[in-house]
């Protein structure tokens, strides 16, 4: 951003949108991933981009505060071998954002990149991280482990009126129906579209009572460590239908069943129950192996 270019390339088959990828996101992916198999050499890392740029300066330190949450830790994540961890990074989530931020010289739009990393153990979300480095002055780090808390921002317990947040650059026929039913059913009194996965779950961990994405799109690293986080809340992350999004190394990519994320004041399965069944019937869960 610093040097006006951007370096964007559009990883979008031809006629299916607008799907960038920046330098940054390449550079950010580059120095996760190296970062983590320097201390790490047995886990399982899987990243957004096929194509990363060096990035000289990696991470070889931690956070103390990870330490203070110990006692809290279950034996069995205590006992996890690396060979069983897998980690889904998205580097950059919101580059189109990103793209528009600059392009349009609006910079209150950075507020919606986020860079997630989730870790999975059998499937399933166990930790996770959402960094937001334009939140405020300095950026924010929001993490959680299962059984030890969510750590950076504290979760809203309730809220007087229902706000449904859902994508700003992916709306589709079927997102659209589906935050018309729930409007229907008093479960979303207003809706805002705003870029990210990352930061549509911060959205629900700050008041807002869903994230609806009716469409397929998303991918595992969208929603990896921001599922993690939101259960550590209390909150809950599934498909449009209601099922589990799972998280093995062979795994299908791409979340096919769409995305539903409540948080923990509101009943998930109301948003689920009032979704219709002809948007369920056109986002199938994932059978299909990588
Ligand atoms: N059709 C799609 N193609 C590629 N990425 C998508 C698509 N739909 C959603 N995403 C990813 O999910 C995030 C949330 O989607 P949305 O902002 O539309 O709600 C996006 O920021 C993007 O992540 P990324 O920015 O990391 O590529
Ligand atoms: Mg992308
Ligand atoms: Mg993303
Ligand atoms: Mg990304």
């Amino acid at each position: 951003m610093a040097g006006g270019d951007l370096k964007i390339i559009d990883k979008a088959e031809q006629g299916s949108g607008y799907d960038p990828q920046t330098e940054a996101d390449r550079r950010a992916q580059f120095c996760i991933v190296q970062s983590l198999q320097q201390r790490f050499k047995n886990i399982n890392i899987i990243g957004e981009e096929d194509d990363t740029t060096a990035c000289p300066e990696l991470e070889s330190g931690f956070s103390e505060d990870v330490l203070l949450t110990d006692r809290l830790l279950s034996n069995e994540l205590r006992e996890i071998k690396e060979s069983e961890v897998v980690v889904w990074v998205d580097p950059l989530d919101g580059t189109s954002e990103v793209a528009l931020a600059v392009k349009n010289k609006n910079l209150a739009l950075l507020e919606q990149v986020t860079v997630l990393i989730g870790v999975a153990y059998k499937g399933r979300p166990v930790a996770g991280i959402i960094h937001q480095p334009y939140h405020a002055d300095n950026g924010r780090t929001v993490w959680a482990i299962r059984g030890c808390g969510v750590h950076g921002l504290a979760p809203a317990t309730e809220n007087t009126k229902k706000i449904v947040v859902t994508t700003r650059s992916h709306l589709s026929e079927s997102v659209s129906s589906a935050l018309d039913a729930l409007k229907h059913q008093n479960l979303a009194d207003s809706v805002e579209k705003v870029g990210g996965a990352g930061f549509k779950v911060l959205k629900v961990l700050e008041g807002c009572a869903a994230y609806v994405f009716a469409s397929a799109g998303c991918k595992k690293w969208d929603t990896c460590a921001v599922e993690a986080v939101l259960s550590a809340a209390g909150g809950r992350l599934t498909d449009i239908s209601g099922r589990d999004i799972r998280y093995e190394p062979d795994v299908q990519v791409n979340n096919t069943g769409g995305v539903l994320a409540t948080a923990s004041w509101v009943a998930h399965q109301e948003y689920i129950n009032t979704i219709p069944q002809e948007i369920k019937n056109n986002l199938p869960e994932i059978v299909s192996k990588k």
